[in-house]
C-alpha cells in the first residue's frame, strides 16, 4: 500500500498557479481549469484516505504484535462479515489459532482468549478488564441499569441480589417451578395429541422458561394479560442481541423493536414491585422474588440498602430476564435433545426420579427431594459442558493489561474469554466429546479436582448471580418430563449443527415427538 501511494504520487507533475507565470497571458478554457481542480480534489482525496488506511493497517499490526490472527485486516469493516453469521466451526478455528489470538472488527481491536488460564485472568482482573455488553444491551437494559455497574459499587449491589438465591429463597420458587412445568409439558401432550408430528421445542421451552421466570420472580403480582404481552414482545429484545446492530434506533430498527419491548416489560415489573411492598407491610408471607427481597430489608440483621425504588426492582428483575431467558432456553433445549439420544441415560434418571418420588410422579417437587438427585444433577451439568450456552463473554480492558510475560492488550480493547475449550480439555474431560454424567458423581475425578475448568457461568466478580435457578429450573423440569412423558427425537442433517443466536441451540430447533408415559 504505501509503495503504491509513493509511485502515485511521484507521477503526479505539479501543477503551475497562474501567479506562478504571471508574464505569460494564456486564456485556458474553463472546462481545463474546472478538471484540474477535481483532478487535485481527486489526488488530495485519495492520498488522505490511502493515509488512513496505512495507519489502520499499522495500527492493527501494532496492536497485535506477535498474536495469531490476520496479517491485514479488512479495510474499515474487519472481520465485520463474520461475525455477522458467527459459526462454531469459525469460532473454534479462532480459538485454536492460538491461548491469545486477534482480530478486528470495525476498528475494534479485540482479542480472543482460548486457554483455561487466559479466560480466568480475564474474567477475574476486575482491575484491568470489565464485562462489556454487546451496543445494544445499554440501550435495551437503560444506561442506569445495576448491571453496568463496576467495582466497589457493583460488589455491593451484587451483595444484595445473592439473598435472592439463598436456600430458604430458592425453597419458594420450587413450588412455582414444579406448577409451571407441569402445566407445560401437559400442554406439550395435549398437541402431540392433536398433531404426533415431531415439533421443534425452541419456542415452546422458551415460553415455558419465561413463565417461570416471570411467575418466580413476580409471583401473582403481574396479572395473566402482562404476562402473556412480556412474553410475546420478548423475541424483539433476543432478535437485538447481535455483536453488531444498526446503531440508531429508528422505527423499524430491531433495537428499536427491543426498546418497545422493553418499555412494555417494566411497566409491568414496576407494577408488581410496587404490589410486593404492599403485600408485605400487609403481612403477607413471601410467595416470589420480589416479595423475598422486600421481607429480606426488613429482617433486623439486614446491612444493605433499604430503599429500592419499584423502577430500581424492575430494572433488576428485567436484567435477570434478559441474563436467563436464551441460556436457560438453551441448556434446556440441548437437555431434551441429550436425553432423546442418550436413552442410557435417561432410564438412569428415570429410575432416580421413580426411586425419590417413591413411585408417585403427580408429588410435587421440593429443595430436599432435589437434594436427593445426584444423577439429575450430574447430567445437566454434563449436558451444559459438552454444549455450553454461553460461550464466550465480551469484557473491555480499561487501562493496558499484561496478559501474560510477552503480551500487554492495549487499553480500550475487546478482551474475549471463551470457555468451550476449558470445557473440552480432554486432560481435565477424557472422552471430552461423550456426554458422561458420572464424571461429576466421582469425587476424585479429574472433573471434579478442576473447579476452574468448569466456566459454564463464569467466574470471578460477575460470575453469574442466578447459578442456582438455573440448574434446579433446568433440572425440574427435565426430570418431571421424564416420568410424565415419552419423547422421541427426529435426528435431521442439523440437529448437530448449532445456530448462535446470543446462545447455542441446535440448528433445526430440535424436532421432538411426544407421549403420555404410563405410570409406573
Ligand atoms: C443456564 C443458564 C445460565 C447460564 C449458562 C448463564 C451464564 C452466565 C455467564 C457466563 C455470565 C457471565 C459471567 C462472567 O462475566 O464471569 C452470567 C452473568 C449473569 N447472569 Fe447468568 N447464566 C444463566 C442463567 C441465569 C439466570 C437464571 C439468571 C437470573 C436469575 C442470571 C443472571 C445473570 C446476571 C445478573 C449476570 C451478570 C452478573 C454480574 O455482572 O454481576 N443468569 N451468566
Amino acid at each position: 500500500m504505501a509503495s503504491f501511494l509513493r509511485q502515485f504520487t511521484s507521477s503526479v507533475a505539479p501543477i503551475p498557479s497562474s501567479t506562478s507565470i504571471p508574464l505569460v497571458d494564456i486564456r485556458i478554457p474553463s472546462f481545463i481549469t474546472s478538471s484540474s481542480n477535481s483532478a487535485t480534489w481527486f489526488y488530495t482525496t485519495a492520498a488522505i484516505v490511502g493515509g488512513l488506511l496505512v495507519l489502520e493497517q499499522s495500527v492493527y499490526r501494532y496492536k497485535k504484535k506477535q498474536l495469531p490472527g490476520d496479517r491485514w485486516t479488512i479495510p474499515v469493516i474487519g472481520k465485520f462479515a463474520d461475525s455477522m453469521k458467527p459459526t462454531m466451526e469459525g469460532y473454534m478455528k479462532q480459538w485454536n489459532s492460538g491461548a491469545l489470538s486477534a482480530i478486528s472488527v470495525f476498528n475494534i481491536f479485540i482479542v480472543m482468549a482460548s486457554s483455561n488460564e487466559f479466560s480466568r485472568k480475564i474474567l477475574n482482573s476486575p482491575g484491568y478488564a470489565e464485562p462489556c455488553l454487546v451496543h445494544s444491551a445499554k440501550q435495551i437494559l437503560m444506561p442506569d441499569n445495576w448491571v453496568f455497574l463496576t467495582g466497589k459499587t457493583h460488589v455491593e449491589y451484587r451483595r444484595v441480589l445473592n439473598t435472592l438465591f439463598t436456600r430458604k429463597a430458592l425453597s419458594i420458587y420450587v413450588g412455582i417451578m414444579d406448577s409451571i412445568a407441569r402445566k407445560h409439558l401437559n400442554e406439550w401432550l395435549a398437541a402431540a395429541q392433536k398433531d404426533p408430528s415431531p415439533r421443534a421445542i425452541m419456542m415452546t421451552a422458551r415460553d415455558l422458561n419465561m413463565h417461570t421466570s416471570l411467575r418466580v420472580f413476580c409471583g401473582n403480582h403481574i396479572p395473566e394479560q402482562g404476562a402473556v404481552e412480556i412474553n410475546e414482545k420478548y423475541w424483539y429484545i433476543t432478535r437485538a442481541l447481535e455483536l453488531v446492530n444498526f446503531p440508531f434506533a429508528f422505527p423499524g430498527t430491531k433495537v428499536y423493536g427491543a426498546i418497545q419491548a422493553r418499555k412494555v416489560a417494566i411497566k409491568w415489573l414496576e407494577l408488581a414491585a410496587s404490589k410486593a411492598k404492599t403485600a408485605i407491610a400487609n403481612g403477607c408471607e413471601p410467595e416470589c422474588m420480589l416479595d423475598q427481597w422486600v421481607k429480606e430489608m426488613e429482617a433486623p440483621g439486614y446491612k444493605g440498602r433499604k430503599d429500592f425504588s419499584d423502577r430500581e426492582m424492575a430494572m433488576v428483575v428485567f436484567s435477570f430476564l434478559f441474563a436467563s431467558q436464551d441460556a436457560m432456553s438453551s441448556g434446556l433445549i440441548y437437555g431434551f435433545q441429550h436425553l432423546a439420544d442418550h436413552p442410557d441415560i435417561l432410564a438412569k434418571i428415570r429410575e432416580e426420579q421413580y426411586r425419590v418420588r417413591a413411585g408417585d410422579v403427580d408429588k410435587p417437587m421440593t429443595l430436599e427431594m432435589l437434594e436427593e438427585m445426584p444423577y439429575l444433577k450430574a447430567f445437566v451439568k454434563e449436558s451444559m459442558r459438552i454444549k455450553p450456552p454461553v460461550t464466550m463473554v465480551p469484557y473491555r480492558t480499561t487501562k493496558a493489561f499484561p496478559i501474560s510475560d510477552d503480551y500487554t492488550v492495549p487499553a480500550n480493547s475487546m478482551v474475549i474469554p471463551s470457555f468451550y475449550n476449558s470445557l473440552h480439555d480432554p486432560s481435565v474431560f477424557p472422552e471430552h466429546d461423550e456426554l458422561v454424567p458420572e464424571r461429576w458423581l466421582d469425587p476424585d475425578s479429574s472433573a471434579n479436582a478442576n473447579p476452574r475448568n468448569y466456566l459454564v457461568f463464569g467466574s470471578g466478580p460477575h460470575k453469574c448471580v442466578g447459578i442456582e435457578y438455573a440448574m434446579m429450573n433446568i433440572g425440574l423440569v427435565l426430570a418431571t418430563a421424564s416420568v410424565l412423558m415419552d419423547w422421541e427425537h427426529q435426528v435431521t442433517p442439523e440437529s448437530d449443527k448449532v445456530q448462535i443466536i446470543a446462545t447455542l441451540f441446535p440448528k433445526d430447533g430440535c424436532l421432538l415427538k411426544f407421549s403420555p408415559r404410563p405410570r409406573p
